[in-house]
């Protein structure tokens, strides 16, 4: 095939890959050594959505997050991220890890920590050319963080750390970004820089998939809910009670099934969600 043909070929499947939904589960189930930690996830979400991912600890947000990239085993069904398997999708997905899952003692900057985000086209030893140093000065400034540019990421505040986490996942421009409690242990002005962020990369069309024990953030930043609940016995796979937009699947209903036991807050108002409330 000449170049321009293989140009035209790319360049269809680049257009036609753009017409996927984000994520695609059918029946899909993900674990770890083949056990099964979160099971029957059927959903499409469209590009360009923000999902708010909720669920109680252990009902398998991580795990679900985890296995779009690829790093926990598919135990059932099939998934589809970006139109493609999630190994050859993760060059267009940035990720934003759990806090607790940070090396702080590394003596590196907050430059090379954000430069950290375009390894997978250069390689650790490649070399970052004009392109990408614009890149990375750029993304430092998008989470305000130029007066700290040359500082060493262990020295900052872990709100600052969580901006330079957030700038390493924008770095390569990704078409989803998938963020894992990125509001765990805010304080108020980083957790609303992080919210105007969010809601700017859905804006520019990115899919975002963030996952958080607080629906107020869902609301204010997400068009659609991914609600999960932990199995009915402890060691038992999570699983959906709800998806859908924010108004389809944020009902009491769907958050008493995913909360049974415990105390949320919806509509500003604090939810007892036990089943014995339930009973007449
Ligand atoms: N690497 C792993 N290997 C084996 N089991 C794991 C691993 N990571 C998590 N699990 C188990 O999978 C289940 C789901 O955990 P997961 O971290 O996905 O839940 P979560 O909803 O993200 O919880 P949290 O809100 O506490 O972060 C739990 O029972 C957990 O113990």
């Amino acid at each position: 095939m000449s170049d321009r043909g293989a140009n035209a070929g790319a360049k269809a499947s680049e257009s036609a890959r753009e017409q996927h939904p984000a994520l695609e589960l059918a029946g899909a189930a993900f674990g770890y050594a083949g056990e099964t930690r979160v099971e029957d996830l059927t959903l499409r979400v469209p590009a360009g959505a923000a999902v708010a991912l909720i669920g109680p600890n252990g009902s398998g947000k991580s795990t679900l997050l985890r296995g779009i990239l690829g790093l926990a085993d598919l135990t059932a069904g099939s998934v589809g991220v970006l139109g493609t398997s999630p190994e050859q999708a993760r060059r267009s997905v940035g990720t934003l890890p759990q806090s607790d899952a940070r090396d702080t003692s590394l003596p590196i900057t907050v430059r090379t920590v954000v430069s950290m985000g375009l390894y997978r086209e250069a390689g650790a030893f490649g070399r970052i050319g004009r392109a990408g140093r614009e890149a990375i000065r750029r993304a430092i400034e998008l989470v305000g963080l130029a007066p700290f540019a040359g500082r060493r990421f262990g020295e900052l505040s872990g709100g600052q750390q969580q901006r330079a986490i957030l700038a390493r996942a924008l770095v390569s421009n990704p078409r989803l970004l998938l963020l894992d409690e990125p509001f765990n242990g805010l304080d108020r002005e980083n957790r609303e820089m992080l919210l105007e962020l969010v809601a700017r990369q859905r804006d520019e069309g990115r899919t975002v998939i963030v996952s958080t024990h607080d629906l107020e953030i869902a609301k204010a930043a997400c068009t659609h809910v991914l609600l999960l609940a932990s199995g009915h016995e402890p060691g038992e796979p999570g699983h959906p009670a709800a998806f859908g937009t924010l108004t389809e699947a944020l009902t009491l209903d769907a958050v008493q099934h995913a909360f049974h036991d415990s105390t949320v807050e919806l509509d500003q108002h604090t939810v007892t969600t036990t089943r014995e409330v339930d009973a007449p």
